[in-house]
This record gives structure tokens, C-alpha cells and sequence, in this order.
């Protein structure tokens, strides 16, 4: 503490006891250093008095004190100027705070006029300095108060601008009171002296009638911004004196959301295993598209890699750093699908969240959106669809108005939606407006090379998951796996695998080791060997004819049996033709 922080409040009150006492006064503080004075002291003030004074002797002993005889007092000795003191007589009173001295009231007589009126009445004027003493001492303390106050609040308003959501202090009507940085930013351009300023009226009723606090209700402001707020009521002595709310911005809240349900680790297409020319194709076609905003149709049966082959081109893309936000429309219930997908307005429906809630094409705003088997999305919502893909804007369920969207569409089915198309099950412009980018991923049968790679790379994720050291599949077992025909894909074999590394003893996995199934299957398989022999051709025409009757009709299916067949597409219309006729 230090009388500095008072100084003209300390000169004043050495000018108050000169104008009562008719001698001159001095103030120092406990550094000696001259706060206040009268008559010869008022040229002084700032200087340090030094060491030989009585002041030093009040303060080192922290007691009051009158030298009626200057140079014989205790106060003098050390004083080199004790010999010609020009003082006549001279009253000391140390100045309190919390028990230490923090500075001295000295009264100094000049003249024997002077010394007589100070010492014929020393005990009311030491009681008088006594008082002014305690009185610098009460206004040295409510100016340290002040000051832990201004402090605090200057603290408060630090952190209150420093936070990343924005703030709003009101008082009890409404009235913006205060808002920190953030919200000034938010609410930039707008008129702010009333919370009706900032929010419609709907949010501004709750918050001012609301005698408790809300967390992250939805709010749509003034221009039709929207966003997540809180609010809580400032209560004194019961009563309702203000409001605080804090808000933030529907963008920040997804972008939050999405930083935390994102990848760990970013899916790229080095992830996506395969080295067939089928998968080569696939991977080399989704490179190329990941750069722009069209549309990618990926085709392909469950388990394939259709999400993995999503994720990788939304990476890929720039916009890797919005969300990726997949959704699986096979499911949702139907009548869940629309206020999944677009959002719905509070009161649309029973059960309808207060404040409503935003739908993935919001929040995948600026990022990817994978509808994932979109081949059973309902009609009435492929509708729907088509139409926010053509305006880019959504209307959330029981909503005004539309909300911008900006979302690069990834869809993905493994129903062949051409057939959907003809039989009216599938809208045909929503399939051309998907089908700009399709891209068939192959079946796990159709790329049976790849299984030694795929199955070294699930072996690795299932001994860490599971702690074990199974680091090989013996080539009996490998046959069996390249013999199956993998309906779940990758990730019936990832499920597999699992299951033998976790019946596996030793570091090598066994045919019995596979599940029943499996076995079983191989079995079947094998059992072709032992029935009884027939000619080449009959063989023939029967695994051509297997072939068609597993890839299905038309073109694309051709090719692809004729791939597995290893002959040529030409060879094998040939087949059909030589079949037909006979
Ligand atoms: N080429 C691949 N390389 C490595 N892992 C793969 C590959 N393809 C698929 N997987 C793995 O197989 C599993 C299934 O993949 P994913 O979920 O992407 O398939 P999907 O086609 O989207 O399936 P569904 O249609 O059933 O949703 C995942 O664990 C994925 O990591």
C-alpha cells in the first residue's frame, strides 16, 4: 500500500490540519519520500526526506511522538543536523493500514509562537492527527479496493473477449448492457442496443420471461441467421435484475461437431488396398473426380469399400478441412429420413425438438454428404432431393424458408438403380442427375489376387486390436479363402479373419481355423472334383452359363463375366450365339 495512489487527497487533508492548527504539516510515506505539504514543504513534495529525519524514526518504531526540544529527543540522534536544527518543536503521527506504517503526519514548529501553541495543547492535536491519520488510512484502503475492483473487471472483460462464443449482458428489459468481442463480431452491422436488435421475437419472449437458464437452444436472429444460445437470468434478492446469453453461430457449432466425429485418421486412397486392374481402375477414376464438385455415383455390392472410397475423395478434395457427413437412408425409417436429411423447424412435429434441429445437408455445409444406399430412398423424398440438388438450398420439415447449402454429393448403392429406373422405383432424373460420375467398385470375387494383400493388412489391425501375433495364413487355408465367393466382400473376410485370429493358438491361421460356413463351403466347391467326369464342351457352356446367370444381363454384366471366364467378351458372344442355335 502506498500513499502515492492518494496523493492529492493526502495534500488536501495537509492543507485542511495547516489551515486548523496554523503550523506547517508534512506527509511522508514509509519510503520517506514527501507525499504532501504547507508552507516550506510544498516545494519539497516528491523528494525523499533522508534517513537522519524523526519520519524515519516514526516509522521504524510505528509510534507518535513530540520533540519539544530538538536534538535531545531519541528521534535526533543519529541526525547530523541536530547541532543548528532550525525546528522549533515538531508532532509525529504514524499513519496505519493492516498494522504497518505506510507514512508519517508531521507537525512542525518554526517559531516559539508556534512551539508553545503545539505543546500547551499536544494531546488534542495528537488526537486530531490521530483521526486525520485513520482517515488516510480508510481512504488509502477503499482505493486499493477500488482498484482490486477495476482490476477484476478488467480481468472479467479480458477473458469475456478472449472466449470464442459471444456474450450479451442485458438488463431486465432488454437493454444491451454489454457485449464482448465475439458478439460484436456476430451481430456486425446490426442495431444493438436491444436484445430485439439481435434475435426474433420468439427467442427474445423466452429469454426475458425465462426465470431459469437455457442451454444450447437454437436462435434465429434478426437477418435469419442462425445459431445455439444460452441464457441465464442475473438474479439479486430473487428478483430478476438482468440477463446474460451467450451465442454462437450454427457454422461453428457443426464445425466443432465435425472436428470431433472426424476421421482420427484421414482416410486416404493409399488406404484403399488392391492392385487388380478392376481396382486400379475404380481408385484411378476416383482420384481424378476428387478435385471437382461433381457428383460420384459409387456402385457396388455391401462391404465393398463404397464408404472407404467416399472418405478418400472427400480428403482428396478441397474441401477436406469442412465435415464429411455420411447417411445411411436404408436406415432411417422413412419417416425419419426427411428431418434427417433437411432439418425441421421447432412445433413440426410431435416429438420435435425445441428449437428444431439442423439436418446433414446443413452440416455438411462447404463439406461432402455420403448418402449411402440412396437406391431406398422413398419417392417422395428422391423428390425432394432432386430439388435441393438443383437449387442447392434446403427447407427443413414445417420451415419458411430455405436455408443455402453448399454440399458436394457423394451417393452410393448396391442396387442396380438402371433396373430401379424402368421398373418406377427410382426416379429417372434424380439417376441422371447422380449418375454424372459413376464408379463400379468391384466385388471382393472379382479381385481374389488382392486377398494376400487385404488379408496381411487385416491380420496386422486385428493383432492390435485383439493383442495377438497371427502373422500368416497357410496356403491351404489361402486357397480356401481364394475359393470362396465373398458376399459380404471386405468386410465379411475383415470379419473372418477375426474370428480365426481369435481361434488361432499359434502365428498361423488353418483352414479349421475359419468359420463353419466357410468350410463348408470349400467342401462344396471340392465336391465338383469327385462327381463323375464330363466332356470339355458340356463344362463349357456350364460355366459360361453360371457366369451370366451371376453378373446378370446386359453389357457391363457381358464384360464382367467374360473377365472372370478369362476369355474374350467376343468369344463369348459367340458361345451365346452357337447355344442359341443349337
Ligand atoms: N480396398 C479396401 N482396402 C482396405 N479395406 C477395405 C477395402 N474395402 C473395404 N475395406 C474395409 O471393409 C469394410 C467395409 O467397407 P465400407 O464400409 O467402405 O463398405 P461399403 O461398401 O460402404 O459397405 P455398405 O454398403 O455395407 O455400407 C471397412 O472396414 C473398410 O475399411
Amino acid at each position: 500500500m502506498n500513499l502515492q495512489k492518494i496523493a492529492s487527497n493526502v495534500q488536501m487533508i495537509c492543507e485542511a490540519i495547516a489551515s486548523v492548527v496554523n503550523i506547517d504539516v508534512t506527509i511522508v510515506d514509509q519510503n520517506l519520500v514527501r507525499i504532501g505539504g504547507t508552507g516550506r514543504y510544498k516545494d519539497s513534495i516528491g523528494v525523499h526526506v533522508g534517513l537522519q529525519s524523526a519520519f524515519h524514526y516514526a516509522i521504524t518504531e510505528g509510534v507518535a511522538f513530540v520533540i519539544e526540544n530538538p536534538g535531545t529527543h531519541q528521534a535526533c540522534l543519529s541526525c547530523t543536523c541536530r547541532e543548528k536544527c532550525s525546528e522549533h518543536a515538531e508532532m509525529c503521527c504514524p499513519i496505519l493500514a493492516d498494522g504497518k506504517v505506510v507514512g508519517v503526519i508531521g507537525l512542525i514548529a518554526f517559531t516559539e509562537v508556534q512551539r508553545s501553541a503545539l505543546i500547551s495543547n499536544q494531546t488534542n492535536l495528537m488526537s486530531f492527527l490521530n483521526r486525520m491519520a485513520e482517515m488516510i488510512s480508510a481512504k488509502l484502503k477503499e482505493q486499493e479496493r477500488t482498484e482490486a475492483v477495476e482490476m477484476l473487471a478488467k480481468e472479467l472483460e479480458v477473458v469475456v473477449d478472449s472466449m470464442n462464443t459471444g456474450f450479451v449482458a442485458l438488463d431486465a428489459d432488454g437493454k444491451v448492457s454489454r457485449m464482448n468481442a465475439k458478439a460484436k463480431t456476430i451481430f456486425k452491422g446490426y442495431k444493438t442496443e436491444d436484445l430485439s436488435d439481435l434475435l426474433s421475437e420468439k427467442e427474445c419472449v423466452r429469454i426475458l420471461t425465462e426465470k431459469t437458464t437455457l442451454k444450447n437452444e437454437y436462435y434465429v436472429d434478426v437477418r435469419g441467421h442462425r445459431g445455439i444460445f444460452d441464457s441465464a437470468p442475473i438474479l439479486i434478492g430473487g428478483r430478476v435484475k438482468g440477463h446474460v446469453i451467450t451465442v454462437k453461430p450454427i457454422q461453428e457449432v457443426i464445425n466443432v461437431l465435425n472436428e470431433m466425429t472426424q476421421d482420427v485418421v484421414r482416410t486416404q486412397f493409399s488406404d484403399i488396398l488392391g492392385t487388380t486392374d478392376v481396382m486400379w481402375q475404380a481408385k484411378e477414376t476416383a482420384q481424378k473426380v476428387a478435385e471437382s464438385k461433381s457428383t460420384v455415383l459409387l456402385l457396388g455390392e455391401s462391404g465393398t469399400g463404397k464408404e472407404l472410397f467416399s472418405r478418400a475423395i472427400h480428403n482428396a478434395s478441397t474441401r477436406a478441412h469442412a465435415p464429411f457427413i455420411a447417411i445411411n437412408c436404408a436406415a432411417i425409417p422413412d419417416a425419419l429420413l426427411e428431418s434427417e436429411l433437411f432439418g425441421y423447424e421447432e412445433g413440426a412435429f410431435t416429438g420435435a425438438k425445441r428449437g428444431g434441429k439442423p439436418g446433414r445437408f446443413q452440416l455438411a455445409h462447404k463439406g461432402t454428404l455420403f448418402l449411402d444406399e440412396i437406391g431406398d430412398m422413398p419417392l417422395h423424398l428422391q423428390t425432394k432431393l432432386l430439388r435441393v440438388l438443383q437449387e442447392s438450398k434446403v427447407m427443413p420439415v414445417g420451415g419458411e424458408s430455405m436455408i443455402e447449402v453448399d454440399v458436394r454429393l457423394i451417393a452410393a448403392t448396391h442396387r442396380n438403380l438402371e433396373e430401379m429406373v424402368l421398373e418406377g422405383a427410382f426416379r429417372q432424373d434424380l439417376y441422371y442427375r447422380l449418375n454424372v460420375i459413376p464408379i463400379q467398385i468391384p466385388a471382393l470375387r472379382e479381385r481374389v489376387a488382392d486377398l494376400p494383400l487385404l488379408t496381411e493388412h487385416i491380420l496386422n489391425k486385428c493383432n492390435d486390436k485383439l493383442y495377438k501375433s497371427v502373422n500368416s495364413v497357410s496356403s491351404d487355408c489361402m486357397e480356401e479363402l481364394m475359393a470362396y465367393t465373398w458376399p459380404g466382400n471386405v468386410r465379411e473376410l475383415e470379419n473372418t479373419l477375426e474370428y480365426a485370429v481369435n481361434m488361432a493358438e499359434g502365428p498361423v491361421i488353418e483352414s479349421f481355423h475359419l468359420p463353419k460356413r466357410m468350410v463348408q463351403n470349400f467342401e462344396k466347391t471340392h465336391a465338383h472334383v469327385k462327381r463323375e467326369i464330363e466332356p470339355l464342351e458340356t463344362l463349357e457352356k456350364r460355366a459360361i452359363l453360371e457366369a451370366l446367370n451371376y453378373f446378370g444381363n446386359g453389357k457391363a454384366a457381358a464384360i464382367r463375366a467374360a473377365e472372370a471366364l478369362g476369355i474374350s467378351k467376343a468369344k463369348l458372344y459367340r458361345k451365346l450365339k452357337e447355344y442359341k442355335e443349337n
